[in-house]
């Protein structure tokens, strides 16, 4: 970064990411029950060859996890979560130069998987486990701080907010000073509203259509609806798999309003929508037309 190169950065352990564009997250669920793509890339094997599939299709980082979040998921035992994701951040760090991020909410697994090669971590508990945030601050990596309304196991059950907007932008303002409170520097947080998780279709489009709202909070957001029951819902696809172009579409809205980092699992669908996205946007448009 030269020295008049003002562009915000994430460093992930020494893997920078640069924040000046939108930035595409690949998903790798190493586990058998994921709700989309379970039990695809649940071996060693498997996972870092999806990873790195999604490497070459353009990824600006990756995010592996080992425990599923659907709804009605129930919690990883600590040890299953660590032989599910330690080796693969292991291979995966070494076979690509991009940051690697682990989706968890054990203290545990976040020291492990940075021990192993990641440089962000990813908690869809927003650190409010026990351990966590002192976990965060001493490992030095940039933060996902997530909203969620319950649990995975009953969190669909029957979501109800005053203001899912207000009430979420309230959520996330906490955790954010929890997390510097924590000693977790403000360069290395990022927000989520957690689409999905513990919000039914009109929360999440109400979330969608107000995202800028998260963006007053000074910090990155990352939007991840990607093949959600949400997209499934509007455009009547039943299978996951068949929503790529719903959440291709539901992401570069995300874009435009604000997000800074999308997690997907169809990494080469979002990278060609985005590389029209960022062409677009170069463009100099004159003043006042
Ligand atoms: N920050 C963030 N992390 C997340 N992790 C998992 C899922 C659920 O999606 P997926 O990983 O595909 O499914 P599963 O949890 O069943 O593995 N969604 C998010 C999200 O929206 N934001």
């Amino acid at each position: 970064m030269s020295m008049f190169d003002t562009t915000p950065q994430l460093d992930c352990a020494g893997r920078i990411l640069k924040l000046d564009r939108p930035l595409v997250m690949g998903i790798v669920n190493v586990t058998p029950d994921s709700f989309s793509d379970g039990g695809a890339h649940d071996k060693p094997d498997a996972a870092v060859a999806h990873g790195l599939k999604l490497v070459a299709e353009g990824a600006d980082l990756l995010d592996v996890g080992g425990e599923s979040t659907r709804p009605g998921a129930e919690e990883v035992p600590l040890e299953e979560e660590l032989r599910r994701v330690i080796a693969v951040i292991e291979r995966l760090a070494k076979e690509t130069p991009l940051p690697i991020s682990i989706d968890t909410s054990k203290p545990e697994v976040m020291r492990a998987a940075v021990e192993a090669g990641a440089g962000m971590i990813n908690d869809v508990y927003a650190m409010r486990r026990e351990g966590a945030l002192e976990a965060a601050a001493s490992l030095g990596v940039p933060v996902v701080l997530m909203h969620m309304q319950g649990q995975p196991r009953s969190m669909q059950a029957a979501p109800d907010y005053d203001d899912v907007v207000g009430d979420v932008h309230r959520f996330l303002a906490e955790r954010v000073f929890a997390a510097e409170m924590a000693g977790i520097a403000k360069k290395n947080i990022i927000v989520d509203p957690g689409f999905g998780f513990g919000k039914n279709t009109a929360h999440n489009l109400a979330l969608l259509a107000q995202l800028e709202r998260f963006s007053e909070l000074g910090v990155p957001v990352l939007a991840g609806l990607s093949r959600k029951r949400s997209i499934g819902e509007l455009t009547g696809r039943e299978l996951p798999r068949e929503r790529v172009a719903g959440s291709v579409a539901a992401h570069l809205i995300a874009a435009q309003r604000g997000a800074s980092v999308l997690r997907v699992h169809d990494v080469a669908a979002t990278v060609d929508a985005l590389k029209i996205w960022n062409a677009v946007t170069a463009v100099p448009v004159p003043r006042g037309k």
